[in-house]
Order: C-alpha cells, then sequence, then structure tokens
C-alpha cells in the first residue's frame, strides 16, 4: 500500500504512451462506490472477488499497463495470473515512508499505522517476491524517477520499445 503504483504508473503511461488500467480506480467505477464503501458495505472477501475478475479480465485483453491494489498478491489464483500474463514490477516501500506518504487513510480501509504496515509489509513480502519480475525500491525517489527507472527496465527486458532503428 501507497507504494505508488497508482501515480507511478499514471506517469509511466503517459511518458512512454501506454495504454493503461488502474483495478482500484476500475472496481470504483463499476460499482460506483468507493472502495471503502465496498468494505463496510459486503466486507473484504467480496472487494477481493471484483479484484480477481477485474485482473483476469485485464490480463486477457492485450499489451497494457495494470496498476494493482496492495492485496492483489493475497490470493494464490491472483499471483498465477499475474505470473502467466505479467512482467510484474514490485515496487517496495518501506513502512515509515508508507506513512509519511499516506495522508487520508479514510481512503485505504486497511491502513491503520506504522506497526500494522510494518506486519503487512513482512507477511505479504514472500508473496510479493513470488510473482515480481523485477523489485525497485522506492524509498526517497520521486514518482518521475521511479517511472524513468521502471522504463529503462522494460526497455532493458525486451518488454516495451519505444525506440525506432
Ligand atoms: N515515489 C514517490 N515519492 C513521493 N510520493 C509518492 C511516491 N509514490 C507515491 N507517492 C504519493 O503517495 C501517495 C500514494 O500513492 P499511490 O496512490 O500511487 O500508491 P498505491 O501504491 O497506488 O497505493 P494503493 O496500494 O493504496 O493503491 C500519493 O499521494 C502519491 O502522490
Ligand atoms: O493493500 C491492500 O490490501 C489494498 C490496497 C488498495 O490498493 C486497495 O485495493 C484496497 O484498499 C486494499
Ligand atoms: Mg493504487
Amino acid at each position: 500500500m501507497v507504494a505508488g503504483k497508482t501515480s507511478t504508473s499514471r506517469r509511466l503511461a503517459r511518458q512512454c504512451g501506454l495504454a493503461t488500467i488502474d483495478l482500484d480506480a476500475y472496481i470504483e467505477r463499476r460499482e460506483r462506490r468507493a472502495i471503502n464503501q465496498i468494505f463496510a458495505e459486503q466486507g473484504e472477501q467480496a472487494f477481493r472477488d471484483m479484484e480477481t475478475q477485474v485482473l483476469d479480465e485485464f490480463a486477457h485483453k492485450g499489451p497494457m499497463l495494470v496498476s494493482c491494489g496492495g492485496g492483489i498478491v493475497l490470493r494464490e489464483e491472483n499471483r498465477e495470473i499475474l505470473k502467466n500474463n505479467g512482467f510484474v514490477v514490485y515496487l517496495q516501500v518501506t513502512a515509515e515512508q508508507a506513512v509519511e506518504r499516506v495522508g487520508d487513510v479514510s481512503t485505504r480501509p486497511l491502513f491503520k499505522n506504522l506497526e500494522t504496515a510494518r506486519q503487512t509489509i513482512a507477511g505479504r513480502l514472500p508473496m510479493y517476491e513470488d510473482v515480481a519480475s523485477v523489485s525497485i525500491d522506492t524509498v526517497g525517489k520521486s514518482i518521475n524517477v521511479v517511472a524513468q527507472e521502471i522504463q529503462e527496465i522494460l526497455e532493458k527486458e525486451g518488454v516495451l520499445c519505444l525506440r525506432q532503428g
């Protein structure tokens, strides 16, 4: 959470002219409700079902940049979709940096405080590492710097080809 998936994807899509979708934003638009409202009205599992469904939908839509919610790795089914269909960029953040960045926590129902952020990161780490094609440390780096770093990796790995000749 708050590693910069949404903002960095937006920046990267703009600078590379890529199609992009943010799964959280897509679910909110489709449901006409905010994520915290979905959690409050139907619970986390209902949100997770929607998340799996939209991940699967966009995994098969052709090349695009997909920014996921932070909890996408929790389900094995999602991890398999990610590994089988995507080049996965894991944006790393520390709990301390996440607390500094987070701002309004009401939009992130699972974000509580420094201690829970530490526990969440530690608990999810093996799952992030399982799906990651590449990991990028975002601490102390601006959104633009992280986006540039990702672009260079995608080009080097042959995932993205922008230059002619
Ligand atoms: N590299 C960065 N440096 C400074 N601030 C950042 C950076 N990346 C993101 N932010 C800020 O942190 C906040 C959260 O970013 P963002 O919504 O992109 O995170 P996220 O990973 O998509 O979170 P979530 O898991 O909740 O979807 C925003 O206010 C954003 O401007
Ligand atoms: O890390 C998480 O579990 C979440 C992150 C957000 O992107 C949202 O998908 C939601 O708030 C859950
Ligand atoms: Mg996001």
